[in-house]
């Protein structure tokens, strides 16, 4: 007899994270895709795939199939959740009664909730049973946060493509509000700046390792690196500066929005819970939690004091885990299902 197995998918916009039970995170990959053009064959995938971002010849394609927190193109999903749960050891006919906890955004239509089920019954994988998480509960659990209490908590979770900003009491969400600022939209604030400001292209490689070096959210220079790009007067490669108050000026204004949300959900929580989170403070997850200062500048502009989580970019995974690893205790937290054609349970 096959043994059921119990796995957790983190399907974000930037990486996918799954978790198996008894073993802990078996794959982190970036969720991409490199294809051909003609064929739309997988010419590489995952990380693979991130390594040829800009780098492609013409008739290789490379392209994120989730955008702002939901599946933007199926298709290439099901090619690449396939190939992700064959290289766990996933696929159809090893297991016979696999059950798949998933984690989605609690601000998105009940179309885009339900773009999951399908993903799972189109794909490969022997998947009898999709149990979904809201991603703010599986955040705020991954952050240590007993969530089944009657205390109010706000997690904000700064993705690659979102920043969902919740509060949670009593295993569910009080209120929640998903916005298209995360670390992509940095990468392009940057690209921007160093086109305006110094007459320099760089691809979104670049921008992104320029923002995991210097992201800040203080105003001062702590730092600066050399990275290449090409020069838009001579078209040639050029190494140039830049340092951290260059950065700060390039996303400021993302950083303010996020914060301006936080107010926006503040001003909509009930009082009690209210309490709660000012004695709590806010806890920061998703991998935008490491721009240095970020809690500093939270706590200037609503005085709440901010928790900082460990290994922010795996709250969501590590919240998803603690759920397979303990089903029975964590059932109250699975999300009901709305249709019935699917395969719920
Ligand atoms: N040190 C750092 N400073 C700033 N940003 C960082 C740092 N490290 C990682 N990031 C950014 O965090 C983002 C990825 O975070 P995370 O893994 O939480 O996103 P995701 O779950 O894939 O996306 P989403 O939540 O939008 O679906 C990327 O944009 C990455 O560049």
């Amino acid at each position: 007899m096959v043994l059921a197995k119990v796995i957790g998918i983190d399907l974000g916009t930037k990486s996918v994270k799954i978790y198996k039970k008894y073993k802990g995170v078996v794959l982190l990959e970036n969720n991409i895709i490199a294809q051909q053009k003609r064929s739309k064959n997988i010419f590489a995938a995952g990380n693979k795939a991130y390594e040829m971002l800009e780098r492609t010849p013409k008739d290789i394609f490379v392209s994120y199939p989730v955008r702002s927190g939901v599946i933007a193109d199926f298709d290439n999903m099901v090619k690449l959740i396939n190939w992700y749960l064959n290289k766990i050891n996933c696929k159809k006919g090893l297991f016979s009664n696999n059950t798949a906890y998933i984690s989605v955004p609690w601000d998105i239509s009940e179309v885009e909730k339900r773009a999951i089920y399908d993903l799972i019954n189109h794909s490969n994988a022997s998947i009898k049973k999709i149990k979904i998480i809201d991603k703010p509960i599986a955040a705020a659990l991954g952050a240590d946060i007993n969530v089944q209490s009657p205390e109010g908590n706000m997690i904000v979770d700064i993705g690659g493509d979102t920043t969902e900003i919740s509060v949670v009491s009593l295993g569910g969400i009080v209120s929640s509000k998903l916005i298209n600022i995360g670390g992509n939209h940095l990468d392009e604030a940057i690209i921007n700046y160093t086109k305006k400001n110094k007459g320099i292209l760089i691809g979104s490689r670049t921008a992104e390792v320029v923002k995991m070096n210097l992201s800040t959210a203080i105003e001062t220079n702590i730092g600066s690196i050399k990275v290449f790009g090409r020069d838009l007067v001579t078209g040639l490669p050029k190494e140039f500066e830049i340092n951290s108050l260059e950065v700060y000026y390039a996303i400021k204004e993302y950083l303010y929005s996020i914060i301006d949300t936080i107010k926006f959900i503040l001003e909509r929580t009930p009082p009690e819970l209210s309490a709660d989170i000012i004695e709590q403070g806010i806890y920061l997850t998703g991998g935008g939690a490491l721009i240095e200062g970020l809690p500093e500048l939270i706590y200037k502009e609503t005085d709440l004091k901010v928790n900082c989580v460990e290994e922010p970019m795996n709250s969501v995974i590590r919240g998803i885990g603690k759920i397979v690893e303990k089903t029975n205790t964590y059932e109250s937290l699975i999300v009901a299902p709305k249709a019935k054609k699917y395969k719920y349970s």
